[in-house]
């Protein structure tokens, strides 16, 4: 990704449609255009020359080159794009590490843990719960730990049906290795051109192939992890009676409890076919029933989702559309479940547009803000009997609070994960921005958050805690989850440099 306070590859930056424009200027009030600012402010480095060399000295590059600081200033939010845009990089790492193998990392934890300093672990940096905004006060300075040189294929058991990937490994690269060995992990993200398979494990990320292939930690059967009191390698066989399963504690720990370094995964032979089609529903209630039909009884296509009324309706349809993906062959099943629950089939030209858009959404996201528009998702996950709810109090709280601020929005939803006992809502809001974008979409997800847990909902289905998440993950462990979890990262951690701030609140704070 070349600009920091942008998605992706510049080549493939959208600009708007005329009839977009128009569409934001008379139904939200966008008026004018929110250019981003050329440059951004870097703090000066904090960490000692003698520091920085003893990172080298430990087996691993320090680069404190502003274009290297500036790379890894932040994740993707929009509120971390809207500070890069206003020029605020005051987030910036010191230094860059990219150590060269698992036991570099571990030699950097060792400096780290001796001189008091933060170390972020950065993978793809796509994070969107600032999981990479670490708390500086109290260190000696921070450093992002990049992954980017641990990105090999170690093997792969063709019995079992595993492979040992490295965690630095992005998203196409993992495919194309698994490739020539006949294999897929199946592990599709809209994130998935540039976050990593570490990072996937640290957030519990999830694909839109979740329905047939799980989220990516149902993937995961072993992980090296290297911590600051030594390493940890866990998984010696599928499951296991020895005691409790210490994986989990790894898997959506954010880099709080150690850095991952190597991952065993289940993997699947590549299928032949992937198609994608789409079915209209009259509403989002006889969609959802449909989706819970397939999702308990089956048969399961890999790909199952529903957006709203409002969603279908910015993409141009009328009811409620539904992507279906199915791999190697057309399953007579899946058709039949959906026509038995009101599902009119709309062949594959729905469904080509869904996966052709799919990667340019985020590109959409940087010509929305620079055009005076606020533009940011949040999703959830609850049980079905709840889903209606948690559904109406999320959309209520984004209108009611955006409306309050003055800028009515447009709050877009689909049902995105599957499960036989319920599903995950992702929502994506559109509005104008007001002066102060980063507080007013505070006060918006704040909102949404208060919503998602009084609806008996969790403040995260696939994106994790990181920093923005915090309180609320808080309330929804209670006390003593919170002082489990406290007592883990003591006892990895004693001296608190993992990420602090992410997961678990700064002690103190
Ligand atoms: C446009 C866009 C679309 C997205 N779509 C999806 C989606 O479809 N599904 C989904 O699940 N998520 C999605 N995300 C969120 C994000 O991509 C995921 O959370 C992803 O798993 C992060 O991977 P990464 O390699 O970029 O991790 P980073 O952003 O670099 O890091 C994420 C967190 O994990 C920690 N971390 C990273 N690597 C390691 C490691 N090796 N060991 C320990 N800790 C580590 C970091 O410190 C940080 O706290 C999306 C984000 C964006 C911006």
């Amino acid at each position: 990704m070349s600009s920091p306070a942008r998605w992706g590859d510049p080549a493939d930056a959208v600009a708007l449609p005329d009839e977009v424009r128009d569409l934001l200027t008379s139904a939200l009030g966008v008026r004018g255009t929110r250019p981003a600012a050329d440059r951004q402010m870097l703090p000066p480095v904090r960490l000692p020359a003698r520091v920085i060399d003893a990172f080298r000295e430990a087996g691993t590059d320090a680069d404190t080159s502003a274009d290297a600081r500036l790379a890894h200033a932040a994740g993707k939010s929009t509120e971390d794009l809207l500070r890069l845009r206003a020029g605020d990089a005051a987030d910036a790492p010191d230094a860059v590490l990219r150590p060269a193998g698992p036991d570099a990392v571990a030699a950097v934890l060792r400096v780290a843990t001796t001189h008091r300093v933060a170390v972020v672990p950065f993978g793809g940096g796509t994070s969107v719960v600032g999981g990479l905004r670490a708390v500086r006060d109290g260190f000696t300075g921070v450093v992002a730990l990049d992954l980017a040189r641990l990105d090999a294929l170690v093997g792969v058991d063709p019995v079992s049906r595993t492979a040992i990937l490295q965690a630095g490994v992005r998203g196409p690269r993992a495919e194309e290795l698994l490739a020539g060995e006949g294999f897929t992990l199946g592990h599709f993200p809209q994130s998935f051109r540039y976050a990593t398979l570490g990072g996937f494990a640290a957030t519990r990320s999830s694909g839109q192939a979740s329905a047939g292939y799980g989220r990516f930690d149902d993937m995961v059967l072993g992980l090296r992890a290297a911590t600051p009191t030594g390493d940890l390698e866990i998984g010696r066989a599928p499951r296991s009676a020895a005691g409790p399963d210490l994986r989990q504690l790894l898997l959506g720990s954010e880099g709080a409890f150690g850095v991952i370094t190597e991952l065993t995964l289940r993997v699947r032979p590549r299928p032949r076919t992937r198609s994608y089609t789409g079915w209209s529903f009259p509403t989002f209630e006889t969609g959802s029933r449909a989706l819970r039909a397939l999702a308990q009884d089956g048969p399961l296509p890999t790909v199952l989702r529903l957006s709203d009324e409002t969603e279908t309706a910015v993409g141009g349809g009328s009811g409620c559309l539904a992507i279906i993906g199915l791999e190697d062959a057309p399953d007579a099943g899946v058709d039949a479940r959906l026509r038995e629950y009101g599902g009119t089939p709309l062949g594959e030209e729905p469904g080509k547009a869904w996966l052709d858009g799919r990667y340019r959404a985020p590109y959409l996201r940087d010509a929305l803000l620079d055009a005076g528009a606020l533009a940011e998702t949040l999703e959830t996950a609850t049980f079905w009997h709840r889903l209606p709810q948690t559904y109406a109090a999320v959309r209520d709280a984004l209108i009611g609070t955006l409306t309050g601020l003055g800028t009515p929005p447009l709050v877009l939803c689909h049902i995105s994960h599957v499960y036989a006992a319920g599903a995950s809502l992702y929502f994506t809001v559109v509005t104008a921005q007001t002066d102060d974008p980063v507080a007013q979409w505070r006060a918006a997800k704040a909102a949404a958050a208060d919503a998602i847990l009084a609806s008996g909902a969790t403040i995260t289905h696939h994106h994790g805690v990181g920093t923005d998440h915090g309180p609320w993950y808080l309330r929804e462990i209670g006390p003593v989850g919170a002082a489990m979890l406290r007592a883990v990262k003591d006892a990895v951690d004693p001296a608190g440099i993992l990420n602090p701030g992410v997961l678990l609140p700064q002690t103190g704070q």
